[in-house]
C-alpha cells in the first residue's frame, strides 16, 4: 500500500516556519541521515513518508502526483503547475512566508504608474526603438497572463533566475516581475511596484496532489495528520469557561450569543457548565456567568480540540474519493 508522502522544504525561508507548523499540530519531523538525507519521517506515524526539496521542486513534484502533499508558496504553485485549480487542492493557508508577485520598474519612468500606463508606453517603445520592452522574471506564466489579462502584447521576457532586480540598472531589461516582502530590495535597486502590479499575494500554503496515488493507506495518514492539524487551530482559538450557576440552560442560551459552545451538554443540578468560548469573548463570557450566580469562573487553554467533522480533511477526501 502506497505511504503518504509529505514534501516540505529542505532549505530556504520556509523551511523553519514548516516545522514549527508540524510542531504545534504535535508531529516531530525527523531526519534519521541528518540533514543531507532527502528521505524522512514523522514519529510514531509509520505510514508517513517526508521528502525534503526545495520549494519549487515541491510544486513540480505535486503537479506530477509524486508526493500527496507539499508545503510551498501559492505563487510557486501558480507559476509550476499548468492547471492548478484540476491537479492539485489548497488545503490551507499557513500564515508564514507572506510575499506578493509584483511588476516593477525604474523610479525613473514617472510617466508610468499603472498597467494601462505601462501598455502605451510599450507600443511607443516599440516604435521608437524598433525593439520590443523587455521584461526580467522568472515568473513566466504568471506575467504573460497578467500582461495578457491587461491587453499588453509589445513585450518580450527575459528569463531571469536570480538578482532579477539588478536587471533594469545591468541594462539587460526595462522592467521587472518579481516577488518582494518587505520592499527593501526594489527600493536598493531604485524600483517602484505599478499601483495596479500586484500580479499575487502570496503566503506558505499545505497543498495536496490529486493526481496522487491515494490509497486508503495514505489517505487514512492523511486524516492523521489534518486531524491533529485542525485540532491544534481550533483549540488555539477557544478557551473551556467552567462554573456553577442557578440554570445552566439559560445562561448556556445568552453565552450562545458570545458564540459560546455547550460541547458536554447540559450539567445535572449543582454540577459545573463547561463552555467552549471563542478566545476574545471570555471576559464576558465569565461577568454573564457570575451574573447567572456563579461564585467562581475558571478558564483553561485546551491544547487540541477534535471534531467529527474536519474542515481541512473533509474536502479533501470528497475530491479524492470524486475522482
Ligand atoms: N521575500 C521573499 N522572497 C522570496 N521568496 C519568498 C519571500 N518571502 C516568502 N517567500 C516564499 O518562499 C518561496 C521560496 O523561497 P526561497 O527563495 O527561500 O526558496 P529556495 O530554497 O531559494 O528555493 P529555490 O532554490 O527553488 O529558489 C517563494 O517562492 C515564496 O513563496
Ligand atoms: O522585498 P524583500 O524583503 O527585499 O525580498 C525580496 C527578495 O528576496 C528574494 O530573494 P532571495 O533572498 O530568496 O534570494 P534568491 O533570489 O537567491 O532566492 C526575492 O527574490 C527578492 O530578491
Ligand atoms: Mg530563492
Amino acid at each position: 500500500m502506497t505511504r503518504l508522502t509529505i514534501a516540505i522544504p529542505s532549505k530556504g525561508r520556509l523551511q523553519e516556519n514548516t516545522h514549527d507548523f508540524f510542531g504545534r499540530a504535535g508531529l516531530k519531523i525527523q531526519q534519521p541521515g541528518g540533514s543531507r538525507d532527502y528521505r524522512g519521517t514523522i514519529k510514531g506515524l509509520d505510514d508517513v513518508e517526508i521528502a525534503f526539496l526545495s520549494a519549487s521542486e515541491i510544486a513540480r513534484e505535486l503537479a506530477e502526483g509524486s508526493v500527496h502533499f507539499g508545503i510551498t508558496g501559492l505563487d510557486l504553485v501558480h507559476e509550476t503547475i499548468a492547471d492548478p485549480d484540476r491537479s492539485v487542492h489548497i488545503v490551507t493557508p499557513l500564515g508564514f512566508g507572506p510575499a506578493d508577485v509584483v511588476v516593477a520598474l525604474p523610479k525613473a519612468w514617472i510617466d508610468v504608474e499603472t498597467m494601462a500606463d505601462l501598455g502605451d508606453v510599450a507600443s511607443d517603445f516599440r516604435n521608437r526603438h524598433g525593439r520590443r520592452l523587455r521584461v526580467a522574471t522568472k515568473y513566466v506564466h504568471l506575467t504573460r497572463a497578467f500582461f495578457a489579462r491587461h491587453g499588453i502584447a509589445d513585450y518580450r521576457i527575459v528569463e531571469s533566475a536570480g538578482a532579477t532586480e539588478g536587471a533594469p540598472a545591468a541594462g539587460s531589461a526595462e522592467l521587472i516581475v518579481d516577488i518582494t516582502t518587505t520592499g527593501s530590495t526594489l527600493e536598493a535597486n531604485n524600483l517602484k511596484v505599478l499601483r495596479d502590479g500586484v500580479i499575487l499575494k502570496s503566503q506558505a500554503h499545505l497543498v495536496a496532489s490529486l493526481s496522487a496515488d491515494w490509497s486508503v493507506t495514505a489517505l487514512a495518514a492523511a486524516r492523521t495528520i489534518l486531524d491533529r492539524v485542525a485540532a491544534e487551530e481550533t483549540a488555539r482559538g477557544m478557551r473551556l469557561v467552567r462554573a456553577v450557576v442557578a440554570d445552566p440552560a439559560k445562561a448556556f442560551a445568552e453565552a450562545a450569543r458570545l458564540g459560546a459552545e455547550l460541547p458536554y451538554g447540559t450539567p445535572a443540578a449543582g454540577a459545573a457548565l463547561c463552555l467552549l468560548c471563542p478566545k476574545d469573548a471570555v471576559p464576558d463570557c465569565a461577568s454573564l456567568l457570575i451574573a447567572h450566580g456563579a461564585e467562581t469562573a475558571s478558564v483553561e487553554t485546551p491544547d487540541y480540540i477534535f471534531r467529527r467533522t474536519n474542515p481541512l480533511f473533509d474536502p479533501l477526501a470528497a475530491k479524492v474519493d470524486g475522482r
